[in-house]
């Protein structure tokens, strides 16, 4: 059976990650204590494949994971999982949040809580814990008043109740995972790939840049550019770089070429499905991967519409604001304002890579309410005491 190693104890952010990697297929997952155990885990045959964090949207790169990745272990990259971080609130059923005298969590999830834990919880002591899921198993194990942060995962796996779903600050928090192997995956010419290579360079005048010009004259686009010491001179970095594409593409291949010869120590990690195209990729390549895909590219669809309705809402309490605003107004619609809305909406959805027809559909359908809220909320009253005809919808 499928074998993925993971950062444990059980309910991490990283067994989240194995567990939607694996998908729909059969396999299990294993909690290690380290990162370097996951390692040597793949590295000697023990898993099959490891799962290991690379980067956070709030904290940035993961060194350790860079460190071996470039020294030690040969192994390559096969796949990204990308999870948004929603660090939730969880206490043992019964108790309230006045109650609450201490928080536990890992430190950076404390960190990533730490406005949502003065303002809501100003008189408990955040206590640190080796992992989120470790502080959920300590509330979990304690008759104390005590509450952790951490996956909602973790409260399920510990018998706890979620009392705030959301509480980290920043609400994109997301972490970028990679899926480890000892041989990369075959890579078709297909779009939605992505490649990640390591290498050194001679302490020159412009080596860096003939690296990255190699990419820049064959159009390719890359995700991200890393640097780190290579513990050898003060002054020598390894550097990582990933970018679109696959090596089963001519262009590809060509800029590999050159980049090997403007090199120290070339290392090609893999190319995998990029983690929001790995549905058409997956499918393209048919087989188990194809509802696994479906699955996990549903649960993206939620979050998107999780965002489009709090965004929704902010518009609306914004609308209530202008209403009450109008209420000395004769005009509630204004016809030039709403088509300066309508060809920058277009615009940007064109920018982003959108469907413009489809954003300027939406937005006229949100005008619309915007003026009948309006109308309405005047004629009730509850912007103000003055009543007003419904206007003309756009
Ligand atoms: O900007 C205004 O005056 C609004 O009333 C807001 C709003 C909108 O929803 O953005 C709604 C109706 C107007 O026709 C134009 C814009």
């Amino acid at each position: 059976m499928h074998k993925i190693g993971y950062l444990g104890p059980r309910g991490t952010f990283s067994e989240e990650a194995a567990l939607r990697h694996l998908g729909e297929r059969k396999g299990e997952t294993a909690g290690c204590s380290s990162i370097e155990e996951i390692f040597s885990g793949v590295a000697e045959g023990r898993f099959d494949e490891g799962i290991v964090p690379v980067e956070n949207s709030t904290e940035g790169s993961v060194g350790a994971v860079l460190d071996l990745l470039a020294g030690p272990f040969n192994l390559a990259v096969r796949g990204e999982v990308l999870l948004p971080v929603c660090q939730s609130l969880m206490v043992r059923p019964g108790t309230r949040l006045d109650q609450v005298e201490k928080v536990f969590s890992h430190s950076q999830a404390l960190a990533q809580c730490s406005r949502f834990l003065r303002r809501e919880l100003p008189g408990a002591l955040p206590v640190e814990c080796s992992s989120t899921a470790a502080a959920a198993a300590k509330v979990a194990g304690s008759s104390r008043p005590w509450a952790a942060l951490g996956p909602a995962r973790a409260a399920a796996v510990y018998g706890l109740q979620v009392v705030v779903p959301a509480a980290n600050d920043y609400p994109d928090n997301a972490t970028r995972f990679w899926v480890l192997g000892r041989e990369q995956v075959p890579c078709a010419a297909a779009h939605g790939y992505k490649t990640s290579i390591i290498f050194g360079l001679q302490d020159r005048p412009g080596a860096l840049y003939a690296v990255l010009r190699e990419f820049a004259l064959r159009g390719i686009n890359l995700t991200r550019i890393e640097s780190r010491p290579a513990k050898k001179n003060l002054g020598d970095y390894v550097f990582f770089i990933d970018f679109l594409g696959s090596q089963g593409q001519p262009g590809v291949q060509e800029v590999l070429g050159g980049v090997a010869s403007l090199t120290v120590g070339l290392k090609i990690l893999g190319s995998y499905p990029a983690w929001n195209c790995a549905g058409t990729d997956a499918l393209a390549s048919g087989g188990r991967e194809a509802s696994l895909t479906l699955a996990g590219l549903r649960r993206e669809l939620d979050a998107v519409d999780a965002r489009i309705a709090e965004l929704l809402a902010q518009r609306t309490r914004l609308i209530d604001r202008v209403a009450s605003l109008k209420q000395n107004e004769g005009n509630i619609r204004d016809p030039l304002r709403e088509e300066q809305i309508l060809s920058r909406v277009r615009q940007l959805s064109l920018t982003a890579g959108g469907d413009t027809e489809l954003a300027e559909e939406v937005w006229r359908v949100i005008l619309r309410h915007s003026v009948r809220r309006q109308a309405s909320r005047l004629a009730s009253g509850a912007a103000g005491n003055r009543q007003q005809a419904l206007p003309q919808a756009p």
